[in-house]
């Protein structure tokens, strides 16, 4: 049985950058938000790299690494440039997701299966290093079982297609996708994979989710950033500990 004892939550601090990136300054500092988030109770920070450096910069990361008391799950590409980067900082955690320059945001999961051999090489000096490798994927049974070879510690299944389902209010989708996500989430606990899950997770999307008792980590950003408008960071990421406790 998996043990569901304790459900974690990585608030992803990327659009704070993005909101600091619309007006070329320092504020609002993406590394006061986390420490803020430390404070509400977050049991890690992500944080995405990416290649276009749209909104994290290789400066917030370093800062990152000094300034956090709880583990930094470090986004980036399969890339020679990033995973240079990881080795330098060695973050708790490394997470490897596609990336497209022109997308809006992270599309799918990565091709493990295509990829496979390229991935187990890449993934290999990360863990010598001593860092955690997880990937991000689709609920899809053959990138799990790819996945699983390439020797990655974690998956981070991709709940992006349930959550827009759900926002556009096409429940039939919304429902595939969840039971999809919930065989997938067993099926890679069976391989010995530790799961994860996220991107696009609302309070209303977060309790189906937060349920499955082979997660252990959820990751999210966008929605708790947009909601500390309204609320705070500190009332966002407390009402979304409530939901995700509730939901155990
Ligand atoms: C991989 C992932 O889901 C997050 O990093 C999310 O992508 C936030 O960053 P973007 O909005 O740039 O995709
Ligand atoms: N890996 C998913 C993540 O970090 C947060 O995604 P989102 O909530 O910003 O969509």
């Amino acid at each position: 049985m998996p043990d569901t004892s304790k459900l974690r939550l990585g608030v992803n601090i990327d659009h704070v950058a993005t909101l600091r990136n619309a007006r070329g300054g320092a504020v609002p500092d993406p590394v006061r938000a986390a420490k803020l988030a430390e404070q509400a109770g977050a049991d890690g920070i992500t944080a995405h790299l990416r290649e276009d450096r749209r909104h994290i910069r290789d400066a917030d990361i370093e800062a990152l690494m000094d300034a956090l008391s709880v583990p930094l799950n470090f986004e980036m590409a399969a890339t020679e440039e990033m995973q240079a980067i990881a080795l330098r900082h060695k973050p708790h955690a490394v997470c490897l997701v596609p990336e497209k320059r022109e997308e809006r945001t992270t599309e799918g999961g990565l091709n493990v299966a295509r990829d496979e051999n390229h991935l187990a090489h890449f993934i290999a000096p990360l863990r010598d290093a001593g860092c955690r490798v997880s990937i991000f994927i689709a609920a899809d049974r053959a990138q799990i079982e790819a996945a699983a070879r390439t020797g990655a510690d974690i998956i981070e299944l991709h709940t992006g297609a349930y959550c827009d389902a759900h926002a556009e209010g096409d429940l039939e989708t919304r429902d595939r996708e969840l039971e999809s996500l919930r065989e997938m989430a067993a099926f890679a606990h069976g391989l010995g994979l530790e799961v994860h899950a996220g991107h696009g997770l609302t309070f209303d999307t977060v309790g189906p989710i937060a349920a499955m008792p082979e997660v252990r980590e959820l990751n999210i950003g966008h929605f708790l950033i947009g909601e500390a408008v309204f609320m705070g960071l500190e009332g966002a990421i407390g009402h979304m500990r409530e939901l995700m406790e509730a939901a155990r």
